[in-house]
Formats: C-alpha cells, structure tokens, sequence
C-alpha cells in the first residue's frame, strides 16, 4: 500500500482514539510515583504516567534524562527505589522479566547470528516450552506478519538492516505480550528506510490491536508514530500530550524549544482585554490570545514557530505584531526556506516560507530590510 493511503487509513480510525479523555477508562499501565536512584543519583524522579490500551506512547527526551531507565522498569530489568508500577491493575514490583506480560525490543535487536530467521524467532517459544508444531504455526504467522517468510532460512548477516529490524519484531512479537516495549528500535536505519518502518510499525501495532511504548530522542519520529508523546526531563515529565498539542500548545519553554524550532521573544506584560495580553516585547508591542490571566508586570516568553511567522519587504496592513528587521541568513532547504532576521533590536527570528512554485521571482536576499508579523492566535504564552 502506498504510504500516503496507510497514513490517510490510520488517520481516519486513530481521529477517534483519545481514552486518556475518557473518565471511565483506566490506563493499562499506570506509573505511580516511581522513583529510581542509582547511589545518589536520581536517575527517575517521582514519576507518575498512565498508558492506556492499544496506545502506542512515546518517551521522548535528551540524552540522560531517564526514559530508558523508565522503560527498563516496566521490562523488569530494573526495579524502582519506591512508587509502584501497574498492569490491568496488578503491581509488577518484583515480577521477574519473563514473567510480565511485556517484551522488549532493542536497538541492537540481538539476533543470534548462528540462527536462521525462523530459529531466531522460535528461540523464545521453544524455551517457555511450546510444543513443537505450535512453534511452527506461531513462527510462520510471525514471518508471514513482518513480510519475510521467503527468508526463513536466511541467516540474520544474509539480510539488510530494515529486515534484521523485522526479524527483532517478529520475535518480540511471538510471545504475544500485551505491551511491546521499544528502546530505539529505528536507531540502526537510515533515514529513508527508518520512515518507512515507522508507517510499517504503526500498522503492525493498529492491526494486532496492542500497546507499544516507545524510547526515542528523535522528535520527529515520536510525532510520527505516536498517540501520545511523554516529553520527559531530568527524571520528570515535561509534557504528556498529544503530538499536536505538544507542538501548538507546549506548556513551558523547555518543550517548545525541545520540539521544532522556534522563536521566544521576552516580554513583560502591559495590559489584558478580550482574551489578548498586550506585552511590551523587544522589537514593540505584542498582542496575543490567551486564557492566561496574567498581571501587568509580569515576565512571559512568547514562542511563534517559524512557519506561523510571516516575512515581506512591506510592514503587512493592519498587522498587529510586525518587526523591522534584515535578512541575516538564508537556508534553501527544498522545500521550505529559512530566513534568519535580525530585529532592529538585535534578536535573531525564524521565518519558513514554503516554496510552492518552482523558481522564485525577486527572491529576498541577504541584507534586505524586511518585516516580521505574526497573527495574535499564532503566539503561545510561556511563564515557565
Ligand atoms: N546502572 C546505572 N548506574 C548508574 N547510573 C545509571 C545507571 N543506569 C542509568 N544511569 C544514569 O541515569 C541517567 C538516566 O539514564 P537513562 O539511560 O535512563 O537515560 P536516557 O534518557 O535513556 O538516555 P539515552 O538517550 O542516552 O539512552 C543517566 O544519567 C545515566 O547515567
């Protein structure tokens, strides 16, 4: 299937999906105040989380900042200093690794590399004891899912990167646990194949109905794939929302800055009225909407994503929050452009232009005095 009709198909039934809305649902896994200290360290810090069925959930974050850790919990390869950890209900804290009703799938995948495919995949089931010939069927069925039945007898050197990938799956997959835990599972792609094992991923986990939790410290692939993105720092969750409601609506600096680009100007409020703050910002004043009820006086950031930022040799007609400034720098991306502005102010501001048309009439140059503007709803109100 093309991917823009797999994508187009999931989007359809996915629209629906939102039980973390519904009050008379109960998350499948529930993380309830976990801490995690390594000696003195604090590695995850008074976390509470809840994953609900057939949610494919991403931790997301820097380098460090304890998703791993958090996900090696819910595996049982590490257990938490104190809080509890829940599925359907039932703690897991002291529940040995094989016998939690959850895999986990590496980077690295481990495949053994003396094994064919089909042995690699068997090598769980075999050793929790199934009879033989229900190897054979779950194997096949395995194989015939991740769309390498013609290889069953491949070694794992004798295949590409995206099918040992595969491979890796199909035999976390075995098992049929009903959480599959992922802990970088693209790391090893390149960039193209990587996208198309996401749309692969994403199917796999809708079809079979289960719940995936995902480590990535790749944005871009946890707004991809994910219903739900937990945005985590220092051992504590940043933001737990939705790709877009991270993305349109990031609930302090940190997460603004740790998705996409974009642009904080420093303001202090001066006034509210109709649902707008009028702030006295670096290159003027700024109008936004907001329900946030700040006092005049008061220190806000406000973050304006680069493509929401409109750029023009004219000051726009009736624009509330225009900015005189120059082009400082160009990047020609393909696709989009960047520009780089420098305000009269001397703040460096982002603007994204798409190239829709091929070849550009006039196009803005280096040097070139021009103005900034964005709309009052396109700015988003930060205080922390
Ligand atoms: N066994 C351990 N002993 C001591 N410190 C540890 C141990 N495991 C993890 N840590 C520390 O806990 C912190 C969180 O580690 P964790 O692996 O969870 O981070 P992460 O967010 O997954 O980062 P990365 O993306 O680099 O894997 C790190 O500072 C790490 O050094």
């Amino acid at each position: 299937m093309a991917v823009q009709a797999q994508v187009k198909s999931l989007g359809n039934i996915r629209r629906q999906f939102e039980p973390w809305n519904d009050p008379a649902e109960r998350p499948l896994i529930e993380v309830a105040g976990v801490t995690k200290r390594f000696g003195t360290f604090t590695a995850v810090d008074d976390l509470s989380l809840g994953i609900y069925r057939r949610e494919f959930f991403a931790l997301l974050g820097p380098s460090g900042c304890g998703k791993s850790t958090l996900l090696r919990m819910l595996a049982g390869f590490e257990e938490p200093t104190s809080g509890d950890l829940r599925l359907e209900g039932q703690s897991l804290v002291g529940v040995p690794p094989h016998k939690r009703p959850v895999n986990m799938m590496f980077q690295s995948y481990a495949l053994f590399p003396h094994m064919s495919v089909e042995k690699n995949v068997a090598f769980g089931l075999k050793q929790d004891g199934m009879a033989k010939s229900e190897i054979a069927d779950r194997v096949a069925e395995m194989l015939k899912l991740v769309k390498l039945t013609p290889f069953a007898k491949r070694k794992p050197q004798q295949l590409s990167g995206g099918q040992q990938q595969r491979v890796a799956l199909a035999r976390s997959l075995a098992k049929r646990p009903k959480v599959l835990l992922l802990d970088e599972p693209l790391g090893a792609l390149d960039k193209k194949l990587r996208e198309e094992t996401q749309f692969e991923l994403m199917d796999l986990q809708f079809e079979l109905g289960l719940t995936f939790v995902i480590v990535t410290h790749d944005q871009e692939e946890a707004m991809v794939m994910a219903d739900r993105i937990a945005l985590m720092r220092e051992g504590r969750i940043a933001q737990v929302a939705t790709p877009a409601v991270i993305y349109e609506a990031p609930v302090s600096r940190y997460v603004a800055d740790f998705i996409g680009n974009v642009n904080i100007l420093d303001a202090t409020v001066e006034s509210r009225s109709d649902g707008r703050l009028r702030l006295a910002g670096p290159g003027g004043a700024i109008e936004v909407e907001t329900p946030l009820a700040l006092k005049p006086g008061a220190k806000a950031g406000i973050a304006i994503r680069p493509e929401k930022m409109r750029i023009g040799r004219d000051r726009p007609a009736g624009a509330v929050n225009a900015f005189e400034g120059e082009i400082y720098d160009i990047a020609y991306l393909g696709d989009v452009t960047l520009y780089v502005v420098k305000l009269r102010t001397g703040e460096l501001m982002r603007a994204t232009v798409i190239n829709a048309a091929r070849g550009i009439e006039a196009p803005l140059t280096w040097d070139e005095a021009v103005w900034l503007s964005f709309a009052p709803d396109a700015g988003v109100v930060l205080v922390d």
